[in-house]
């Protein structure tokens, strides 16, 4: 009993202090901020003390965001504890943040795990816009991810689809289920790997295994982590140990990666490696005494990182939507459709698997993979922060304003999108193309927009064309696929997508051809 009392009067005395702390910040920010009576500020919903707006928000946040924006605009102030943000909801304001003043949003806010991240800010996608990001962004458009590059490593991509065709093929000949998220991210894991360190999961060797279980846990907990700005100056307290555990999985990563940099370095020296894999030219780059920018072991370690991570999880994750879409559409091709998918499969032919460079000729493929980003956008939210103070949708905006552009809301805009909250593939024909361009963002837009958005595509083409191609596909207990969203910004499917796989009569033809 006397533990139960004590317990109890620990928690009191420790809410108390909170609240204290939490209403003492948010008087004093008051307080101290200059009032400016001309200073017109984005709309925003009734707020409650301390809390701000989080009473009226719900777990996902894109659709939380997409529906107070119905209510209150395209731009609106969001606050949540002792953290503010400003969220941009429709093409047209995400135009004026995106391209108008691009210059001006071209940071990113800082994120509280900059306190538990070992690389600071190294890592591309925090770093801040000066040298070193233009230096990085330079290396990626002509060496990392430039299409030379990509093509060296088309052989890599191809044996691991065709590996994970063979896994299908399997489960369809036992009459299995076959979870089609688990063994995407795998693939998309060894992909990523082979292209970034030449390591893959394979009997010899579970670094590639290693590295998606690390990236894995560094992803969730960050995720947690940033949730902790709405703790204003408690998150220095890291009251619920996801610093700590960031730091660590950061760390277990690090000592993993500088394992496998000093192979490289042996074997790039001793002339072993036939082709250069990324680690391998980011390498050959930090011993370039003439560089703009010296490189060093961290902010390599830290730029594999972003890779893996923009990949493994987010390509994985779409791919997983996208098939997801496609079997689950209970749709009658139209007459124009169904002459556009036999187009597309007359471009292959039955006696061959599809090949990344068919993607061009493949009209109807592309439609869906864009389609199933549109609907699924696997970063459903981007983050910017303006360095000077400007006028955004007519209203003022403070200088380190946090600005999230809601990209779920634009690309479901009933304003810009026919049946927005319909997979309709067919709706992207060459002359309405251009009109997409601030209404569609998966990738974002301006100058921090997406490097790998080539790769990324060159992958789900095929991954979406050859499962599509090769196999017809059942869901698991029932007719319909459940693509209700996970919780936060993850943009991921709750549930996991489970199908039973029947082959093509040419499906093991074809494996066995490639
Ligand atoms: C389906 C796959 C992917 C999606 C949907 C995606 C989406 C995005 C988005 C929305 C952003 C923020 C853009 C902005 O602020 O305007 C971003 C940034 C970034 N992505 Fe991707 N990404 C994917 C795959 C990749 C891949 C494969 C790589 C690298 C190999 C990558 C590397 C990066 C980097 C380095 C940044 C930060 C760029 C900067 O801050 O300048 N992403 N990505």
């Amino acid at each position: 009993m006397a533990v139960t009392i004590d317990t109890h009067s620990y928690f009191f005395l420790f809410s108390t202090g909170l609240l204290s702390i939490l209403l003492v910040h948010s008087f004093l920010r008051r307080c101290l901020k200059p009032s400016n009576k001309d200073f017109k500020s984005p709309p925003s919903p009734p707020a409650l003390p301390i809390i701000g707006h989080l009473h009226l928000l719900s777990i996902i946040l894109p659709k939380c965001f997409q529906a107070l924006a119905s209510r209150y605009g395209p731009l609106m102030k969001i606050t949540i504890g002792a953290s503010t943000s400003l969220v941009v909801s429709n093409a047209k304001v995400a135009r004026e943040v995106l391209k108008i003043q691009d210059l001006n949003y071209s940071n990113r806010p800082r994120f509280p795990t900059g306190d538990y991240q070992i690389y600071k800010r190294s890592s591309f996608f925090e770093a801040e816009y000066g040298a070193y990001w233009r230096f990085l962004k330079k290396i990626c458009m002509t060496e990392l991810l430039s299409a030379q590059q990509l093509n060296r490593f088309a052989d890599i991509r191809k044996e691991e689809f065709v590996k994970l065709l063979e896994v299908v093929l399997r489960s369809a000949k036992k009459n299995e289920a076959f979870d089609v998220g688990a063994e995407l991210m795998s693939m998309t894991n060894n992909v990523v790997c082979r292209m970034t360190m030449s390591t893959r999961c394979s009997e010899g060797s579970d670094d590639s295994k290693k590295i998606r279980e690390f990236t894995d846990g560094i992803v969730k907990v960050a995720a947690k982590l940033s949730l902790g700005e709405v703790w204003g100056p408690l998150k220095k307290f890291d009251l619920f140990g996801f610093g700590k555990k960031l730091k660590a999985a950061l760390t277990e990563y690090d000592e993993l990666v500088e394992r496998i940099m000093v192979e490289h370095e042996s074997n790039r020296h001793g002339g072993e490696r036939k082709r250069k894999d990324m680690m391998d030219i980011l390498l050959e780059i930090s011993e370039d005494e003439k560089a703009e920018v010296k490189l060093n072991r961290n902010h390599i370690k830290a730029f594999l990182l972003v890779s893996l991570a923009g990949f493994i999880h987010r390509g994985h994750r779409y791919n997983c939507c996208c098939v997801a879409m496609d079997i689950s559409r209970d749709y009658q091709p139209a007459k124009s459709v169904q002459q556009a998918q036999r187009r597309d499969q007359r471009v292959v032919g039955s006696n061959r698997l599809i090949e990344e460079s068919d993607a061009p000729n493949l009209p109807y493929l592309q439609a869906v993979v864009k389609e199933g980003l549109r609907l699924h956008p696997p970063s459903p939210m981007i983050l910017r922060q303006n360095n000077e103070a400007c006028k955004i949708n007519s209203y003022d905006v403070a200088a380190k304003s946090r600005t999230i552009i809601n990209a779920y809301a634009v690309m479901r805009d009933p304003d810009s999108w026919e049946d927005p909250s319909e997979f309709v593939p067919e709706r992207y024909s060459t002359s309405a193309r251009e009109s997409h361009e601030f209404h569609y963002l998966p990738f974002g837009s301006g100058r921090r927009a997406c490097p790998g958005s080539a790769l990324a595509l060159a992958v789900m083409h095929v991954v979406i064309g050859s499962l599509v191609q090769c196999f017809d596909w059942k869901v698991k207990g029932g007719e319909k696929v459940n693509m209700e969203i996970g919780p936060a910004v993850s943009g991921a499917m709750l549930h996991p997508l489970e199908c039973y796989p029947t082959a093509q009569v040419n499906a093991s033809i074809i494996c066995s051809r490639v």
